[in-house]
């Protein structure tokens, strides 16, 4: 936006001269006829051309306005000037389009090939017999950029052209695939498939639901009352004694653990992972079973009321019979 004060001096600037206009581009039309029959050709309406055309205009044309010799070699700067008293002489700023005699004031070798056909077709309406032979020009598309013949299009043919087409990605994480070995399977055969095994610890039941009175803390009470190893006094066991306590035939189930043989039939009804699991150790060493599915667990404190005795061998008690 201007400032203010470039406002005000536009609301006391006059109307542009319109008849001025007009005047000029009746004359540039009529010394475009004369050269016509001058036999100068056709109008080609070069940018050259109307650069003379426009040159010759203004050494007869005493009206014109700085702003409209932008074509002349001379590079004085238009006087522009605030006041409004020279309103009259300072018709610079119309807001009228720019005037036919100035848009071609580029010379043609300095346009370069690249650009547009300049549009020289001031107001087609006012004199639309005259323009007639420019209109083709004016109204004809913008060359294709860049243009067809020029260097550049020679030039980036090469580079435009589509990138060389990649090799397929093999996968999306760029691994590549291991074919199969084996012939693809029937969907009745895939059906019949067993489903894959996932391998876990053999004892990695869950916790069962326990009989009421039967919590740990139970536990914890009950092994605290009494001795539970059901044995007359501390035994040595051999691995036919333990054997034979297999918790069936009413017989109880005795575990080996680190060495120590426990009854274990008191703390069925109470083991978190179900009696049966418990029973799997039953008459064998559960120390194995045991630290694979809960080494944290402290067995010793939680079955010292259930200790039998420990593991000898068959000719260890043998012997310790003799001494006895
Ligand atoms: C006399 C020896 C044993 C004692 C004192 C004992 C004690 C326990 C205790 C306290 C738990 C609960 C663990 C927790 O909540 O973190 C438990 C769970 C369990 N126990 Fe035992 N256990 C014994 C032997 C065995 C044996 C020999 C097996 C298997 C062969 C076994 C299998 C399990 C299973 C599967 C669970 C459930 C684990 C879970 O829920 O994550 N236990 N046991």
């Amino acid at each position: 936006h201007p400032p203010n004060t470039w406002r005000l001096s536009w609301s006391l600037l006059p109307p542009p001269d319109s008849k001025h206009i007009k005047a000029t581009l009746e004359d540039y039309d009529d010394k475009k006829k004369t050269r016509e029959k001058q036999g100068m050709g056709e109008d080609t309406t070069t940018v050259k051309d109307e650069s003379e055309v426009k040159v010759e205009e203004e050494g007869s044309d005493d009206q014109k306005t700085p702003q409209a010799k932008p074509a002349a070699p001379s590079m004085a700067v238009p006087s522009f000037s605030l006041d409004s008293s020279d309103a009259p002489t300072a018709p610079s700023f119309s807001l009228d389009a720019p005037k036919p005699e100035t848009a071609p004031s580029v010379p043609a070798a300095e346009q370069g090939p690249m650009l547009p056909p300049p549009r020289i077709s001031p107001k087609p309406q006012t004199a639309p017999s005259s323009r007639a032979p420019t209109a083709p020009s004016s109204l004809m598309p913008p060359p294709s950029f860049p243009a067809p013949n020029s260097a550049q299009r020679a030039s980036q043919s090469s580079s435009l052209m589509p990138p060389p087409s990649r090799p397929t990605p093999r996968s999306s994480l760029g691994v590549p695939a291991i074919p199969s070995r084996q012939p693809p399977l029937s969907s009745a055969a895939q059906a019949r498939a067993p489903p894959p095994r996932i391998d876990t610890p053999k004892s990695s039941g869950s916790k069962v639901k326990l009989a009421p009175g039967f919590s740990p803390l139970d536990w914890a009470s009950l092994a605290a009352s009494k001795n539970l190893a059901n044995v007359s006094s501390f035994t040595r066991v051999t691995p036919s004694m333990l054997a034979e306590k297999n918790g069936r035939k009413g017989n109880d189930a005795w575990s080996v653990y680190n060495g120590k043989v426990y009854n274990i039939t008191p703390y069925a009804p109470f083991h978190p992972g179900g009696k049966g699991e418990l029973l799997r150790a039953a008459g064998k060493d559960g120390t194995k079973l045991f630290l694979e599915v809960h080494p944290w667990v402290n067995w010793e404190g939680m079955l010292n009321s259930c200790l039998v005795g420990v593991m000898v061998s068959e000719s260890e008690d043998e012997g310790l019979d003799a001494m006895d």
